[in-house]
């Protein structure tokens, strides 16, 4: 067997949950979310998460890339495993603490879509990431996302309720408590989106704008009910990111070649 036709899974543990990917060499088969893991996974775990592709029992590799290190752990007597870091990340100008999820998720941003590139990943938190075209990190910003800020203004305030998200756009002028939390932080995400945008633009005007994420497909349809110029979604640039970096050590993708 070659690299090219290897199973292998990719599993990001994000603040939230599991996201999995199941590859054949560099194509990216199926993929899904589970919730994180109470205790180190059974002999048996990757076949259940994989029923219909890992048919027999096998320890087939695992590579990993984790922003919970007491998640990370739970792995640690897996046989075939592989943990990514930000040294595997073929970016340039990355700072110690970055996220591993960002530089996945431009970095496969990137790849399928060219850089310059701007991803804005809705997760628990939401990040701006950008990279220039000679695939330098021109840097980003964080802030809570919509279900951490929702939950906040519950935790925090003695009156205030934790709401549901509709799936349409809230009135903007609310003139009730729940129509009034929607109305807050749907509209400031958005203008943020759009503030962000504008500003990458002006920087790189050609640059694709990838939203991903748990929340993406969500803010994305706000945005079309606004219709301003339309965003385009893929939940599955992380693991295009981590197929470049198994590429590049399995000598498939050279570090130095445009990715
Ligand atoms: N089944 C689900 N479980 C948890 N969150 C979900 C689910 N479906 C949608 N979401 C939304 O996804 C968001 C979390 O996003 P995501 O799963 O990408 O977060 P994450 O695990 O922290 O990953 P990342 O590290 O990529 O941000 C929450 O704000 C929530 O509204
Ligand atoms: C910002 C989050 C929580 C987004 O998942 C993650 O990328 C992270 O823990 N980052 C570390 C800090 C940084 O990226 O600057
Ligand atoms: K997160």
């Amino acid at each position: 067997m070659t690299e090219q036709d290897t199973d292998w899974i990719g599993l990001m543990i994000g603040n939230s949950r599991l996201h999995w990917g199941y590859f054949r060499g560099q194509t990216l088969l199926a993929c899904l979310d589970t919730p994180h893991l109470r205790e180190p996974p059974s002999n048996e775990f990757l076949q259940q998460i994989f029923p219909k592709l890992l048919t027999n029992k096998c320890n087939c590799e695992l590579v990993v890339a984790s922003v919970v290190p007491s998640q990370k752990e739970l792995w640690a007597n897996y046989d075939n495993l592989r943990i990514i870091t930000l040294k595997d990340i073929p970016l340039l100008d990355l700072y110690p603490t970055f996220g591993i999820d960002r530089a996945l998720a431009v970095l496969g941003a990137g790849k399928k879509y060219g850089f310059p590139c701007l991803v804005i990943d809705a997760g628990t938190a939401l990040t701006f990431t950008g990279v220039d075209g000679d695939k330098k990190l021109v840097g980003g910003a964080i802030l809570p996302g919509l279900k951490v800020q929702l939950a906040s203004l519950r935790e925090r305030t003695a009156a205030l309720p934790e709401v549901s998200l509709s799936e349409r756009l809230p009135q903007m002028w609310a003139k009730e408590t729940a129509e009034g939390i929607r109305s807050g932080i749907i509209y400031t995400i958005l203008a943020g989106i759009e503030k962000f945008s504008r500003e990458w633009l002006n920087l790189y005007p050609e640059s694709g704008i990838i939203l991903t994420g748990g929340d993406g497909d969500l803010i994305r349809d706000y945005w079309q009910e606004k219709a301003i110029k339309s965003l385009l979604v893929d939940e599955t640039i992380i693991f295009q990111g981590i197929a470049a970096v198994k590429g590049i050590s399995s000598g498939l993708i050279d570090k130095g070649e445009p990715i």
